[in-house]
């Protein structure tokens, strides 16, 4: 780990960890990283990467196409509009979602994507067999290239989670394989965000993003050099920025990752835990707050497992003295319900 250490403050912390991801062909590499990640996530559940290999000029062609596309009249993006389509893809206004139900909505427009091959595939496994991701993208018209430079990015993406996953898992000290039966098809969604600039008086209850805890395995997040907005609460209950770091991603692990039984032999899957409610450990609340007074761009993709797949406690958490604090629920539903209460589609 470098740069910075998870120094704290009465046990809370006030640093974001950095970890080097770029050495993890040999089992020993993982091994060792998998070590560094699980103190993170125990002590922070953010982290940055360096050594992710995704090229410059991937990101560069992504951020212009965000910019010129978000650039568009709104009734051009309107054409879009992601309350339209089942999973919502497509293009969101800003203010249409209120992530933190204490708020009164996200200043923020964002596009989203789901899975797709650059080049289409006759007989596409992961799309036809993947719950969440059987309705096709969207794509505007215009600007040119705009497809490309978006899946382009996604893939490298999808790279850099694929080896997350095993890590995690072996944090975990499970076997490295030990997903791999529940992330066949995994859902992963990106979204791309504009945040303006909030400007003189600002109303609390309008911020970028509102508190909140992302909802799956874990994210990844792209955001904007020198621009300063993103933040996480720690276990004081400060704000702890975290800044861009040239070269970098953000790794967001999800709130209530960890069970009740408080270990980490016994820390379930991370996809299938958000129910598994745990008041013991820190949550990775964050928020989004742009008065850098400039305009703020930033990428997250949220990675989920199979949608078919069971998110409930294991078995060694629950007994006749703790049963389990929520109902079983299948990943895909559990997100569409998330989904729907952010987009205020059901009221919460
Ligand atoms: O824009 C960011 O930096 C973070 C956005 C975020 O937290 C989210 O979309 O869940
Ligand atoms: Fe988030």
């Amino acid at each position: 780990m470098s740069l910075i250490s998870t120094a704290t403050l009465n046990g809370a912390f006030d640093r974001i960890p950095v970890i080097d991801i770029g050495n993890a062909s040999t089992p020993a590499q993982r091994v060792a990283l998998a070590h560094e990640i699980r103190d993170a996530c125990m002590n922070v559940g953010f982290f940055y990467i360096t050594g992710h290999g995704i090229f410059q000029g991937t990101i560069d062609s992504l951020v212009s196409a965000m910019e010129a596309y978000f650039s568009l009249p709104l009734e051009t993006k309107m054409k879009l509009y992601h309350k339209e389509f089942a999973n919502f893809q497509g293009y969101s206004p800003m203010l249409t979602s209120n992530i933190n139900p204490a708020n009164t909505g996200d200043l923020n427009e964002g596009f989203k994507i789901v899975w797709e091959e650059l080049m289409p595939k006759e007989n596409d496994e992961r799309s036809t067999n993947s719950g969440s991701m059987v309705k096709p993208n969207m794509w505007p018209e215009e600007p040119a290239g705009f497809r490309e430079a978006y899946l382009n990015f996604y893939h490298a993406a999808i790279g850099i989670g694929k080896l997350l996953f095993s890590l995690f898992v072996l944090a975990l000290d499970l076997p490295e394989t030990y997903f791999d039966d529940k992330t066949k098809n995994p859902t992963v969604t990106m979204r791309t965000i504009h945040y303006p600039p909030q400007m003189g008086t600002v109303d609390d209850g309008i911020i970028g993003t509102g508190a909140h805890t992302d909802f799956r395995c874990f994210t990844i997040l792209w955001q904007q050099p020198d621009v300063q907005a993103l933040q996480i609460l720690n276990s004081e209950k400060q704000w702890i920025n975290a800044p861009p770091i040239p070269g970098t991603l953000v790794i967001k692990r999800p709130a209530r990752t960890m069970d009740k039984c408080g270990d980490t032999s016994s820390f379930p899957p991370i996809s299938l835990t958000c129910h598994i409610a745990d008041d013991i450990f820190k949550s990775t609340v964050h928020r989004v707050v742009n008065r850098s007074g400039v305009h703020r761009y930033s990428v997250p993709l949220f990675f989920g497992a199979d949608h078919h797949v069971k998110v409930e406690p294991i078995a060694s958490c629950v007994s006749p003295d703790q049963p389990p604090k929520y109902e079983a629920i299948t990943a895909g539903e559990y997100m569409h319900q998330r989904l729907r209460e952010m987009y205020r589609l059901v009221s919460v």
